[in-house]
């Protein structure tokens, strides 16, 4: 099963890894044209209706690989209103190649004839509201045409009524839940076969329709390795105000001052709007003198301590992530402060460095996200392999045994979600990343996603905030080892995170 979102994500990583969009969408149209076959003979009647997207694409292609039936291409609007340039392309392929089209401006001008199957390729996942016209007569007349039967009658026989295949999705239908997506009773197409792409779709089980899932060419890689897909859902809100795209508290500090510092400017790099730091007082002018975009809250004293609690709790309240360990030091009160305020703290927070080894043993209804190593890995009570597949289950068993999300950095980063469910590689980053500081770095970037909440965004998943983070940590080292080869530093992947994020 994948969601819509993870599907538009992992198109995106396909593109990335040389299978561009163009040739997923000759598969898909073949596929289509596959399924028109083995519901109609030679010289039957096809009536694709297509709208001005992709999955409009899909049936141009299709119609393509029908050449010994009557086919006819009815496309909804005009033909220089198609949205997408793969679209256009495959759409001036079937005008070159003498297929017959139709184009329908005007829902009184739509006749589709009394075909014996008519592909529905009006629109797939691109869609959002109620059915405008044409497409709105355009269904109702799809679904006169194949007496709105359902499955039922339209298996070998084809009965009175045209078999409908849908492309994709059935038009007017939301791919993740079935519902229509204009809203209760809203016209929708009923499909007596769905065609859709890659996977299964969790809504089109709900339907009254055979659902075939068509294979399509995209590689496994674009599924187990990040890309950049995955930061489709990190975009910023134009409409967005301050503190909306999160705020961040890093608790760290005492005999290291810049793990904290770095976690912390890596935050703001990485969008956080607010970055607050509180550590022990001993060491709050030098981290403040790092950089003045921080806000620094000094503690009494020269290390975390349980004294510390009711303060901390109190600058945590306020904020969407906790990034707590990074230079914290592995004091036997620092790591008590750290399990205390685990286990009162039912927020989301990000926990690293000396900081990990008590997650194992703390009761919370906080959202964690752990980012150890190899060896702190081993040290929290996880196993570790040399084979990535070997190492990846081991981690998402792990994750799931303590319930939180992990991620385990190495050559390749393996990420987790809380219930083990999901799993990802990241391939990006270099050798010259194992200088000190590079982790901070990671955690900090991990913060700042996870602190995401524009409106129009939403709150981000811990483990999708998580697997982007390795992603965007390991592009910016690439750029920094561009720059400085083996000399890279930390502060060299901070300063390239905004164009890794941001400007793919
Ligand atoms: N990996 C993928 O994601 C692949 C997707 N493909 C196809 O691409 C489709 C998605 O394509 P697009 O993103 O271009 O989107 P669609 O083709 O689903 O729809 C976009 C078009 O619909 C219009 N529209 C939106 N809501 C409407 C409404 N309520 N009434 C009338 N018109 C409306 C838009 O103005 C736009 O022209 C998939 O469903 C699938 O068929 C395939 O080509 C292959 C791979
Ligand atoms: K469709």
């Amino acid at each position: 099963m994948i969601s819509s979102e993870r599907m538009a994500a992992v198109d995106a990583n396909a593109a990335a890894l040389g299978v561009p969009r163009k040739q997923l969408m000759e598969s898909s149209g073949n596929a289509v044209a596959r399924e028109v076959r083995a519901a109609s003979a030679p010289g039957d009647a096809v009536a694709l209706v297509c709208g001005r997207g992709n999955n409009g694409g899909d049936a141009f292609v299709a119609a393509r690989f029908l050449a010994d039936r009557d086919v006819t291409v009815h496309l909804l609007g005009r033909p220089e209103s198609i949205g997408t340039a793969i679209a256009r392309e495959n759409w001036e392929a079937l005008r070159a190649a003498e297929i017959p089209t139709e184009t329908v401006v005007d829902s009184a001008d739509l006749d589709l004839g009394s075909p014996d199957v008519v592909v529905d390729a009006m629109l797939g996942t691109g869609v959002s509201g109620t059915l405008r016209e044409p497409a709105r007569t355009a269904a109702e007349t799809i679904n006169a045409l194949g007496d709105g039967n359902g499955s039922d009658e339209s298996d070998g026989d084809r009965g009175d009524g045209a078999t409908v295949i849908a492309v994709d999705v059935p038009s007017g239908v939301d791919a993740d839940t079935g519902d229509p997506t204009g809203g209760d009773g809203a016209v929708a197409v009923e499909a007596d076969r769905v065609v859709t792409f890659h996977d299964a779709k969790p809504g089109l089980d709900r339907l009254d329709a055979g659902v075939i899932v068509a294979d399509i060419g995209i590689p496994a890689a674009a599924e187990r390795y990040t890309g950049p897909g995955d930061l489709l859902a990190f975009g910023r809100d134009p409409d967005s105000h301050k503190g909306e795209n999160g705020e961040v508290l890093v608790v760290g500090g005492g005999p290291y001052t810049g793990a904290p510092a770095l976690s912390a400017r890596a935050a703001l790099r990485a969008g956080a709007d607010l970055v607050r730091v509180a550590c022990p007082a001993s060491v709050a002018d030098e981290i403040q003198g790092y950089s003045a975009d921080l806000i620094v809250r000094g503690l009494p004293g020269d290390a975390l301590s349980p004294d510390h609690l009711p303060r901390i709790a109190d600058l945590a309240a306020g904020q969407d992530v906790v990034v707590i360990g990074p230079g914290t030091g592995d004091d036997a009160q620092t790591l008590e402060l750290v399990r205390r305020f685990l286990a009162d703290f039912s927020g989301r927070a990000v926990v690293d460095a000396d900081a990990l080894q008590v997650v194992p043993e703390v009761d919370t209804d906080a959202e964690l996200t752990c980012t150890p190593h190899q060896g702190e890995l081993r040290g929290m009570g996880g196993e570790t392999a040399a084979d990535p597949t070997e190492r990846a289950d081991l981690v998402r068993a792990f994750a799931a045994e303590i319930g939180h999300t992990l991620l385990v950095k190495g050559r390749y980063d393996v990420i987790a979600s809380d219930d083990g469910e999901r799993v990802r590689q990241n391939r990006t980053g270099n050798p010259g990343m194992t200088v000190g500081g590079t982790g901070d770095v990671l955690a900090g970037t991990v913060g700042a996603l996870a602190a995401q909440k524009a409106p129009t965004m939403g709150r981000t998943d811990p483990f999708q905030a998580a697997a982007a983070a390795a992603y965007v940590n390991g592009l910016a080292g690439d750029a920094a080892a561009e720059a400085n080869g083996h000399g890279l530093v930390a502060t060299d992947l901070i300063d390239r995170l905004p164009d890794a994020l941001y400007d793919e």
